[in-house]
């Protein structure tokens, strides 16, 4: 018998893939993706073909974020329509390729759930990656995932801001979900991030499990941070940084940044402090890939989403 008359019957996600190494310095997902490749027990569930990927082995092997272009960045409907085959850069030849095999993106035959794998220098701890806040499927596998882990702590970051938003090797698929664990440097594998890591993705593909089950998920509310804004470092005329994050701010991701709060230091030892309106979450602060992307941190606000009721069709 149901209770919720009015849940949303969404189809089975019967196909699943977990990528590692699109980012190629990100240890964790390389690790994990490659235990599961050799041995897939642990991610194998009733109903469910779960597919462990690298996606980006050229950057694997040279353990480096990416070769010509971030492929986290690739998955632009102008990238994936490119003709030039061969002499196009690595990282579009292998979003095209990659799309052919889990996509093609927004098209009924896509994969169900893509889960991608990265790590963050940040200290971030376990946080969930959402494009969408109308993603009812994903909302509510965030709240399962969520109360499995309690009392340890699972964020979720939504970023479907206009600007800021990229498309992402995940994007793929019909449900995204960016996993983002921290804090690791590069190219570093640490055994209490690693089984973090490991554990999100337990509780994600046994929440898959139980939706294909036909369990009836009700309404309810999920707690998110919303990508905002980027703060760059403070640069000179050349471009050249002149200020580190501030030691009141650096490893505070999560916590709340105030106006006149300490954001920056100089190296001549001035403080510059965060001049917004209003109180926001900064996250990925001093994440080391982002110095290339000219972001010290992103500023993000609390926002209750709320999911609706959800049965499989
Ligand atoms: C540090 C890092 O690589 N973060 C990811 C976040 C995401 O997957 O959305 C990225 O910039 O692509
Ligand atoms: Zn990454």
């Amino acid at each position: 018998m149901s209770s919720y008359h009015n849940s949303a019957r969404l189809s089975q996600a019967r196909k699943v893939a977990i990528f590692g190494g699109t980012h190629g310095n990100e240890m964790s997902g390389v690790a994990l993706v490659n235990l599961w490749t050799k041995n897939g027990a642990e991610i194998q569930r009733r109903g469910v073909e779960t597919k462990p990927f690298v996606a980006n082995p050229k950057a694997v092997e040279k353990c480096c974020r990416y070769v010509d272009t971030d492929l986290n960045r690739a998955f632009t409907p102008e990238n994936l329509s490119a003709p030039g085959g061969d002499d196009l850069p690595y990282e579009v030849q292998r979003a095209q390729e990659i799309n052919r095999m889990f996509g093609p993106k927004g098209s009924p035959e896509a994969y169900d759930v893509i889960f991608d794998l990265h790590n963050t220098t940040s200290n971030m701890g376990c946080t969930l990656i959402l494009e969408s806040s109308k993603d009812h499927f994903n909302l509510q596998m965030m709240n399962y995932i969520k109360k499995a882990m309690a009392p340890a702590s699972c964020l979720v970051l939504l970023n479907e801001h206009p600007l800021l938003k990229y498309s992402t090797s995940r994007s793929v698929a019909k449900h995204p979900v960016g996993l983002e664990v921290g804090p690791q440097p590069q190219g570093v594998l640490r055994s209490n991030i690693f089984e973090a890591m490991r554990v999100i993705l337990k509780h994600a593909l046994d929440f898959i499990e139980l939706f294909n089950e036909g369990m009836e998920f009700p309404p309810c509310t999920v707690e998110a941070f919303r990508v905002s804004e980027r703060i760059d470092y403070p640069r000179d005329t050349n471009g050249n940084i002149i200020a580190m994050v501030h030691p009141n701010l650096q490893d505070c991701d999560w916590e709340p940044l105030n106006p006149g709060d300490p954001m920056f230091q100089t190296f001549d030892g001035k403080t510059i402090h965060y001049q917004g309106s209003g109180t926001v979450y900064p996250t990925f602060i001093n994440e080391a890939a982002y110095y290339e992307k000219q972001q010290a941190f992103v500023t993000t606000r609390r926002e209750t989403l709320v999911a609706s009721a959800i049965r499989k069709a």
